[in-house]
């Protein structure tokens, strides 16, 4: 089995290439720019709005899968660079599907979208079936890929499914991300390279999984997913933020914490509650999260701790 990645690079992409590897299949990455010698699996060099490249790559490398994962996943810049993250999200999608229509090789494609599409809700959770209301540019782009995945599955008869996850975190994701980012000041605390803390709005309430839990379920829906069709991957609890924060305050040997409000660091047009029914996924595939929050967080505090005391930057994305 050959597996296509888009956007390996990123932090959910190699959490999968391991899991595709781990399973014996053979994996080719394709990433915009490519900066590591790791070559367990082959990168090659595209970027997904190219189509003639991407038609090229696709009619040699033969993939029997694809999962589409690349394009900006960072709310803050997605607000500042609409038009890239148009572009990357929307552009790269339609790139991939025209790139694969008339070509004979018809691979599963998975394409991720993401549960940032619901916007505003009325505090129950989120179903596949609840209209998608996006409320800045990642949304918007995201909410516009799953109708043109939608639309070319329908049409042409690709073999598309579609996944919506809600928020996901573990070791090495970027500290743009609320809880890498409290992990990573947290564990700076410990050393006493900072006093403060400083975060947003830690009243939100947000439904987050295990990334390994998330790969899971790209894993399963790519073996049993229904073409056309959409699936939520989710906790199906709503966490607030605020609570992250006291559980790694009581993972760490840092007692209290110099929490401090950063405006920069607060959104506007925010939905105040959001998780996930994922009802559908559970029954239909048989996937659940097998991670608690407590073991992620751990394993996520325990990753920056060892980031730090190895002296490292970080340079990832
Ligand atoms: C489903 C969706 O999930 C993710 O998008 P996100 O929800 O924007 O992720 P985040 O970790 O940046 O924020 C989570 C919440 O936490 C609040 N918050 C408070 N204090 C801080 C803080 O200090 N930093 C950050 N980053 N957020 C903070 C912040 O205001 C927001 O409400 C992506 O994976 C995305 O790709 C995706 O698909």
């Amino acid at each position: 089995m050959k597996a296509l990645i888009t956007g390996v690079t990123g932090f959910v992409g190699s959490y999968l290439c391991r899991r595709l590897l781990d399973a014996g299949c053979e994996v080719v990455g394709l990433a915009r720019s490519i900066k590591t010698d790791d070559n367990e699996i082959r990168l090659i060099s595209c970027d997904v709005t190219d189509e003639a490249h991407l038609r090229k790559v696709l009619k040699k490398e033969k993939p029997d899968q694809i999962y589409h994962l690349a394009g900006s996943a960072f709310v803050p810049f997605t607000i500042k660079e609409p038009r890239v993250t148009y572009n990357t999200i929307v552009n790269g999608t339609l790139s991939l599907y025209e790139a694969l229509r008339g070509l004979d090789v018809a691979p599963k494609v998975l394409f991720v979208g993401s549960a940032a599409v619901y916007g505003e809700g009325s505090g129950s959770a989120f179903k596949e079936s609840d209209l998608m209301k996006p409320v800045n540019p990642y949304a918007g782009a995201k909410a516009c890929a799953d109708l043109i995945s939608e639309q070319y599955a329908n049409t042409y008869e690709m073999n598309i499914i579609r996944v919506r996850p809600f928020n996901h975190t573990g070791p090495r994701q970027s500290p743009a991300f609320v809880c890498s980012s409290f992990a990573k000041q947290v564990a700076e605390i410990e050393i006493g390279a900072t006093s403060e803390l400083t975060v947003g709005n830690l009243n939100v309430k947000r439904d987050f999984l295990d990334v390994r839990d998330v790969v899971d379920a790209y894993f399963l829906l790519m073996e049993k997913g229904v073409s056309g069709e959409v699936y939520n991957v989710s906790s199906q609890q709503a966490v607030s933020v605020s609570d992250l924060l006291d559980l790694l305050t009581q993972l760490s040997k840092v007692k209290s914490l110099n929490i401090e409000v950063d405006p920069n660091k607060l959104r506007h047009n925010e939905t105040p509650v959001k998780f996930g029914d994922s009802s559908k996924i559970r029954k239909e595939i048989g996937w659940e999260p097998t991670h608690k929050i407590e073991q992620t967080m751990s394993d996520l505090l325990d990753y920056w701790r060892m980031f730090i005391r190895e002296g490292k930057g970080w340079k990832g994305q």
